[in-house]
């Protein structure tokens, strides 16, 4: 199975907007990794052990909590509604129905609530919310959408792969959430926000620019970090 093809060589990765194409190019390397991991690959045909599904959801649990709240920091940051609303909404759709998902799917696992809320976290999780809240005390807009969209947009790509192949249904439902056409519309209309929030911000040449360079590192460090992540899954 051949997961994540970059959309570098105009194959057949969604396009999420110019910029956000350009940050997958420059971090090629660990995209891949990152798009390509032995987690999904696993989760897609079903032999994911049940123990390395719950670990994951646990941990993400943590990270979707922080994750949202960064969407909330990203309110404060918007210039207009159009940056306001998208990130309001995506706050929404993280509290109100992936976080109630997660509790749902452990508790189909046998961890209740309560254990849940319980988890401890693993060093790669803080290592990535720390990230997040850098960048979140110091960083506008472009900044934050920088660092949030390699995650966000990234799982889309998943998605829409594994929306492409006939699944096992062991891990559906999970699965579904990101394939599902209607989570794919709103990734696009991010990828559109990101375009203009950066032409407002920085110019048409925006990637020419100092600050570009600076966009790219901090989109290529939560890539990393997301890799860590799943590493980290496979291994708890
Ligand atoms: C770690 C991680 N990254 C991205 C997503 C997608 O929202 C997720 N659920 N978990």
């Amino acid at each position: 199975m051949i997961l994540g093809r970059g959309s570098k060589n105009g194959n057949d990765a969604p396009y999420y907007g110019r910029h956000f194409d350009q940050w997958r190019i420059t971090c090629a390397t660990q995209w891949h990794a990152f798009i390509q991991h032995k987690f999904f690959l696993s989760l897609a045909d079903g032999s994911l052990p049940p123990k390395n599904f719950v670990y994951f959801l646990r941990q993400d649990y943590i990270f979707l909590l922080q994750f949202a709240r960064a969407w909330g920091q990203i309110t404060s940051k918007g210039s207009d509604i159009s940056e306001i609303r998208m990130a309001t909404a995506m706050m929404h759709q993280l509290i109100n129905s992936k976080l109630q998902m997660h509790i749902e799917l452990c508790n189909d696992e046998g961890i209740d609530t309560q254990k849940l809320f319980e988890t401890t976290e693993n060093p790669a999780t803080t290592a990535y919310l720390k990230h997040f809240e850098n960048v979140g005390a110091s960083g506008d807009f472009i900044d934050l959408m920088a660092v949030l969209s390699p995650s966000f947009l990234g799982y889309a790509e998943i998605g829409s792969f594994l929306a492409s192949l006939k699944t096992a249904p062991k891990y559906q439902r999970w699965i579904t959430t990101y394939t599902d056409k209607n989570h794919q519309v709103s990734c696009h209309h991010i990828g559109r926000v990101i375009d203009d929030a950066i032409v407002q911000r920085l110019g048409a040449d925006a990637m020419t620019t100092e600050r570009w360079q600076t966009l790219c590192d901090r989109f290529r460090i939560t890539t990393k970090l997301e890799v860590n992540f799943l590493d980290m899954s496979l291994s708890g």
